[in-house]
């Protein structure tokens, strides 16, 4: 708490050498921790010391085979003995089983479990966590009661274990219950101050926020990373040219430069969010610990919540996207394993999914700008977000009423053009979204098929427009700070300017749609300016992956070394490959002593 950026740096540090090694430790030393910590209160602080020193191995557990979004589903339950003062677990059969869940193929010896917690009167008082020992750990086997395996490989990731585990009457003392949403009185009663059991559900499920934060920052990690590959490469690689003679980098290639340099202007804009928002975490939990019980402290959670709904999404997209054009943007060397590009590509993949599918939450964050969208419209209570990212909504009538004013592309390269797009295209999807989910009100028989009916191109296309436009605030402020380096202030304003209008230029339909472009000249001045830009960071952009960029022995890219020796380094990495001169050793079978067709 003394300096949190400390554990951000790790996390980052050890992302960039492998993503299995870092989950394999964070999930035991921050996610199950943070689950106790948050979950918990002073009596779990032994679990606490023996993961902080290593004795116990962990995770959370909280999705099951048949279901993981919807965790309210969720059938795994613990009935309170009171004659014993024990919860007693079961996965009522194999569908409930817990399923996926990382360090529990082989190694956990500890989970925090999410299960429905029944009293001895039999009555259901929702998803709850404890912390079940999985196995000893000793020897490695299985508690009694306790089945548990590895699901098998994966597309990514493979060197953390992710298991299943299934639950036989496995006894837990009461105290395992992780109590700050619930707990059970002396006398067997359960107690809660969250009177509403939607409210204690967004309590209990509050601890996966500061996972979701997390992987924005490791999804930034992966998208440095594959663009100092590329660029580096495309910086070094020669192909055709104007004459015969001469053949040029492919990065002078208008095509190339408008394929790979947004992604670098995405992972400079992204990687200040992720700090910056990392911040803000921690000072929720702060709170936390300090027992906060302050309305700001809950607006502070709801707003937390909102923006990492749709942080993740919008990160590990840009991750993956950008891994596949930086990929593709090394031609067949960035097929070569060696080069790391589908291992970074492949490893990043689930981050669209765990911690929440991406699709899923973004309807988190566009419930939360309906709630509040309602507050001013109807109620007239002005909306004052903790963090601010919400308070240009209470002008929505005004900023409705814009119109895109600039005139020619050079006005376009300054960044308060995208970031007054931004603002009215998210007041318009907000507006938009709310007429379509009245409208789908009126037709459909109940509010869930209402909201289904509303997500495709209104709810979901506000949520990430509302992000994309809370990143560029907080990248333009910080690249307008005083306290920013001034001679770094050009090429960082550039950098945010691009990454506005490139995202901005996904909306092109919308921005049309509702009034704010009219005729050609918008679009077409928008691509200019994508273009101008991409020209303009060219020559700067080596150095600003340098910038970014790990040691080469952590990058681990043979066509991305920092000297710049393409070939050699290619060269040197492939001679050096296992048994790369060798002949086969079925050498004898392929030449001489050829198996007789039909012989079998
Ligand atoms: C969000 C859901 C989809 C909700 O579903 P639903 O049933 O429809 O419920 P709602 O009505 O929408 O919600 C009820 C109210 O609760 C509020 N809510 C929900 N969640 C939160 C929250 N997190 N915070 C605050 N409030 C919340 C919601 O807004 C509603 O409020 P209101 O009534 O509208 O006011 C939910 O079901 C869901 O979350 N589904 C997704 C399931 C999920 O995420 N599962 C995760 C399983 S664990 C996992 O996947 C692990 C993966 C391993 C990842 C490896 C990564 C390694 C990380 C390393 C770094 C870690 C460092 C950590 C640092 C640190 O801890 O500091
Ligand atoms: C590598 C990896 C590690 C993991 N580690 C853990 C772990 O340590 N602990 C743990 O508990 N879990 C873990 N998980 C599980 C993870 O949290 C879930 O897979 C995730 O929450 C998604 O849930 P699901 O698999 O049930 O997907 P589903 O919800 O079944 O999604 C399937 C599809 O349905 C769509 N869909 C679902 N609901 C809706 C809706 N309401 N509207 C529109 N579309 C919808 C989704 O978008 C998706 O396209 C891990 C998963 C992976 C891949």
């Amino acid at each position: 708490m003394e300096k949190p950026q400390k554990l951000l740096v790790l996390i980052n540090s050890l992302g960039m050498y492998d993503w299995s090694l870092a989950a394999k430790f964070f999930l035991n030393t921050q996610v199950f921790a943070g689950a106790v910590g948050n979950g918990g209160s002073e009596r779990h602080q032994n679990f606490l010391n023996q993961t902080r020193n290593m004795e116990v191995g962990s995770n959370i557990c909280n999705n099951q085979m048949s279901h993981g979004s919807n965790t309210k589903a969720i059938r795994t339950v613990a009935h309170f003995d009171a004659s014993t003062k024990e919860f007693i677990l079961n996965s009522p059969d194999f569908e409930a089983a817990k399923f996926w869940v990382g360090n529990m193929g082989k190694t956990a010896t500890h989970a925090v479990v999410y299960a429905q917690l029944y009293t001895s009167d039999g009555q259901c008082h929702g998803l709850h966590s404890f912390v079940v020992q999985i196995r000893d750990p000793k020897t490695l086997l299985p508690m009694p009661g306790v089945m548990v395996g590895d699901i098998g490989k994966k597309l990514g990731q493979n060197g953390i274990d992710n298991g299943f585990a299934m639950f036989y009457n496995v006894r837990i003392p009461q105290e395992n219950l992780l109590n700050s949403t619930g707990d059970i009185s002396p006398s067997g009663k359960y107690t809660s101050r969250y009177k509403d059991p939607k409210q204690r559900l967004g309590a209990s499920l509050g601890t996966l926020s500061s996972g979701r934060v997390s992987i924005i920052g490791m999804t930034v990690v992966n998208l440095k990373l594959v663009v100092s590959i590329a660029i580096r490469f495309s910086a070094t690689r020669r192909q055709f040219g104007p004459t015969e003679k001469e053949e040029i980098p492919v990065l002078e290639y208008q095509l190339q430069q408008w394929r790979l340099i947004p992604y670098l202007a995405a992972a400079y804009a992204l990687d200040y969010f992720s700090k910056s928002f990392f911040m803000n975490l921690i000072e929720l939990q702060i709170g936390i610990l300090m027992k906060d019980r302050s309305p700001r402290q809950a607006e502070l959670g709801k707003e937390i919540h909102a923006l990492s709904c749709a942080g993740k999404p919008l990160a590990s997209w840009t991750a993956q996207h950008g891994a596949q054009e930086c990929r593709e943007a090394c031609g067949g060397h960035g097929f070569l394993a060696i080069n790391r590009l589908g291992d970074i590509r492949n490893d990043n993949d689930p981050n669209c999914t765990y911690e929440g599918d991406n699709n899923v939450l973004l309807q988190q964050t566009s419930n939360y700008l309906l709630g509040l969208f309602h507050s001013i419209r109807e109620d007239n209570i002005p909306c004052e977000s903790p963090l601010g990212s919400t308070h240009f909504l209470n002008d929505f009538k005004t900023i409705l009423s814009h119109k895109f004013t600039a005139r020619t592309a050079r006005e376009c390269l300054d960044c308060t053009v995208p970031l007054a797009a931004y603002k009215w295209l998210v007041c318009y999807l907000l507006r938009e979204s709310n007429q379509k989910l009245q409208q789908e009100r009126q037709k459909a028989t109940n509010d869930f098929d209402a909201r289904n009916n509303s997500q495709v191109y209104y709810c979901r296309s506000l949520a990430l427009a509302f992000i994309e436009h809370t990143i560029l605030q907080r990248y333009y402020d910080y690249t307008h700070d005083t306290s920013t380096p001034a001679s770094l202030q050009p090429v960082l304003r550039k950098l945010c300017t691009l990454y506005g209008l490139w995202s901005l230029s996904k909306h092109m339909a919308v921005l049309y749609q509702g009034g704010y472009f009219t005729g050609e000249l918008p679009g077409k001045i928008i691509q200019d300016a994508v273009l101008e830009l991409c020209a303009e960071l060219k020559d700067d952009a080596v150095s600003l992956v340098d910038a970014i960029a790990p040691p080469d022995f952590i990058l681990n890219s043979p066509i991305a070394k920092a000297d710049g020796e393409l070939y050699k380094n290619l060269w040197s990495a492939v001679l050096q490959g296992e048994k790369v001169l060798e002949r086969p050793s079925w050498w004898a079978e392929f030449c001489t002593k050829k198996p007789l067709i039909a012989k079998l």
